[in-house]
C-alpha cells in the first residue's frame, strides 16, 4: 500500500473534524511540516482508518453535530482510541474558553488540547512533543524487553547500574504508591527529573497526567498564573479563562523543578495548594479542589535557605516527606560506561551510523573524567563524539573532553599542583595527537620544557606513530 514511502518515514497524522475548512487548513500545516496528514470528518470514519492504516498521532475535534456542543462525542472517540490504540497520542481539539471540556478530554486519555482557533505554532510543538514523548517510550519499552538486567532499567531509557544508584531507585520504588510528597535533591543533570517522570509511571496515578513546571525559567510575576490559572479579566489582556498546572494535574502529578526559586511571597499559596489541595484562579474568588501528588527538584540547600530566611520551613515539610539525594555521576562511576554506550547507540541511530566499540583509552577517560554536568553532559559528549568518530572504534581523541581528567580515586579537591600539571599536560598531548609543538604552543611552553616535563611525569606515549 505505502510501497514508496520515502525513507525518512514522515508520521501519519489523522485529523478528525466534520468541518472540511478545518481540515483543509490542518492538511496544509501538517503537510509543510512534513508529515503526512490524513482527514476524517467523523468518530465513525476515523476508527476506520485507523482499523486499516498505521497512523501515529490523531487530533481530534470535540463537536461533530451543528446542534451539540457538549463535547461528548469528543470524549467518546478518545476513549475508544484509548481503549483500542493504547499508546497512541490523541490531541483534543477544543473551542476557546471551554477549558472543563480541556480538562475533561485529558481525563479521557487525551495527550493535550489545543484551543481553536488555533496557533501554527502550537499546533506543531504539541505534535512534536507528543511524538517523540511517544517514540521514546516505546524505544524505552523496548530497550526494557531486551535488558531484564534490572528492574527499573530501561522504562524512559532509564539506567542504573550503579549500587548507589539501585539503592536510590529501590527507596524511590517503596514510596511511589504512598502519594508522600518527594523531594530530589541533587547536582544538575543528574537525573531528577527523569526520576519525577518515572515515579510517576511506576504509580497507581500512571494513567492521569504528568504535569511538570520549571519554576526556575518562568518570570516571578507569570508564576502564580502558569500554577493556578487565571479568571477572565485577571489582568488587562486576560481575555480568556486559564487554567493552571494544578488543576492540569489533578488526579496525577505535578513536578515543580528548581523549587528553591519560588519567590517567599508566593511560597504561602502554595503551602496551601499542597495541604489542602485548595487554590483560587488568580482574579476569582471560587476555591478549585484538586488531588496532585507533589514530586520537587532542587540542587540548592533548602535548610540553608530555610536558616537565612528565604524559604519556609513549613513548606519544606510538606515538600520533603520522602527526601532523596541523586548522587553525581562521578560518585557512581559504574554508571558512566553504560550510558555512555546508550547516549552513542541512541545518537548513531539517529545519524544513521553503525555504533563504534569504545577502546580500551576512551572507556578510561570517561570513567576517570569530571562529569560537573553530570548524565546530561555525557549524553552531550556522546552525541559529538558519534559525529567525530570514523570506523569501528571510538578513541579517547573522538571523545574531545575538554576538563582535566582527574585521577582515579581522587576527588579534584585533592588534585597537587605538580598532578594537576601533569593531568593538563597530558589532556593536551591527547588532543593534539602527541604532536608535541602543538601541545607546546598551546600550554604556552617551549618544546624543550614540555620534554623536560614529560621525564619529570613519566608520561610516554603508548603507541608510537609519531
Ligand atoms: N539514569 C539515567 N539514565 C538515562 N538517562 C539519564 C539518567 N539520568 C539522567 N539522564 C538523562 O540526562 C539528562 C539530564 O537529566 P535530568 O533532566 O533528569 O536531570 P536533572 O537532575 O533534572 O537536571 P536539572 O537539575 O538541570 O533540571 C536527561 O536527558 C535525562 O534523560
Amino acid at each position: 500500500m505505502h510501497s514508496s514511502r520515502p525513507t525518512s518515514n514522515p508520521q501519519r497524522i489523522l485529523v478528525v473534524d466534520d468541518q472540511s475548512d478545518v481540515r483543509d487548513a490542518l492538511r496544509l500545516l501538517l503537510k509543510a511540516a512534513g508529515y503526512i496528514p490524513i482527514g476524517a470528518a467523523s468518530p465513525q470514519e476515523a476508527i476506520a482508518r485507523l482499523q486499516t492504516e498505521s497512523i501515529e498521532a490523531v487530533l481530534a475535534d470535540m463537536n461533530f453535530s451543528i446542534d451539540t456542543t457538549s463535547g461528548s462525542e469528543g470524549l467518546e472517540l478518545i476513549k475508544q482510541l484509548n481503549e483500542h490504540w493504547p499508546g497512541l497520542p490523541v490531541i483534543a481539539m477544543t473551542a476557546w474558553a471551554s477549558i472543563d471540556l480541556a480538562v475533561e478530554a485529558m481525563r479521557c486519555g487525551a495527550v493535550d488540547f489545543i484551543e481553536k482557533p488555533w496557533q501554527n505554532a502550537r499546533v506543531l510543538s504539541v505534535l512534536k512533543g507528543n511524538l517523540d514523548l511517544t517514540r521514546s517510550q516505546r524505544e524505552a519499552k523496548k530497550m526494557s524487553a531486551a535488558n531484564a538486567l534490572l528492574l527499573s532499567e530501561g522504562e524512559f531509557g532509564f539506567i542504573a547500574r550503579s549500587s548507589t544508584m539501585q539503592r536510590a531507585v529501590d527507596d524511590l520504588r517503596r514510596v511511589v504508591d504512598s502519594d508522600a510528597a518527594i523531594l530530589l535533591l541533587g547536582e544538575n543533570g543528574t537525573g531528577k527529573s527523569l526520576l519525577a517522570q518515572l515515579v510517576h509511571h511506576w504509580s497507581a496515578r500512571r494513567s492521569q497526567p504528568f504535569v511538570k513546571v520549571d519554576i526556575g525559567s518562568l518570570a516571578p510575576n507569570l508564576l502564580e498564573t502558569e500554577l493556578f490559572g487565571h479568571s477572565k479579566g485577571a489582568y488587562t489582556d486576560a481575555r480568556q479563562e486559564r487554567v493552571g498546572r494544578f488543576e492540569l494535574a489533578d488526579e496525577g502529578t505535578l513536578f515543580l523543578d528548581e523549587i528553591a526559586n519560588l519567590p517567599f511571597e508566593q511560597q504561602p499559596k502554595l503551602l496551601r495548594a499542597i495541604e489542602d489541595g485548595e487554590f483560587e484562579r488568580v482574579g476569582s474568588s471560587k476555591t478549585q479542589k484538586v488531588d496532585v501528588r507533589i514530586i520537587t527538584a532542587t540542587n540548592a540547600n533548602l535548610d540553608a535557605m530555610v536558616s537565612s530566611g528565604r524559604f519556609r520551613q513549613d513548606l519544606l515539610y510538606r515538600l520533603n516527606t520522602f527526601q532523596i539525594t541523586i548522587p553525581p555521576l562521578r560518585e557512581r562511576r559504574d554508571d558512566i560506561l553504560p550510558l555512555a554506550r546508550h547516549y552513542l547507540a541512541g545518537a548513531c541511530k539517529r545519524y544513521r551510523r553503525t555504533v563504534p566499540e569504545l577502546d580500551s583509552d576512551a572507556q578510561r577517560v570517561l570513567c576517570n573524567y569530571a562529569w560537573p554536568g553530570n548524565v546530561r553532559e555525557l549524553a552531550h559528549v556522546m552525541e559529538r563524539a558519534a559525529l567525530f568518530a570514523s570506523g569501528s572504534t571510538l578513541s579517547a581523541f573522538d571523545l574531545r573532553l575538554q576538563q582535566a581528567v582527574v585521577p582515579e580515586d581522587s576527588d579534584l579537591g585533592e588534585v597537587t599542583l605538580e598532578q594537576a600539571e601533569k593531568i593538563v599536560m597530558k589532556r593536551s598531548l591527547e588532543r593534539h595527537r602527541w604532536n608535541l609543538q602543538r601541545s607546546a604552543d598551546e600550554l604556552g611552553i617551549t618544546r624543550q620544557a614540555l620534554y623536560r616535563r614529560l621525564g619529570k611525569y613519566s608520561l610516554r606515549k603508548d603507541d608510537a606513530e609519531d
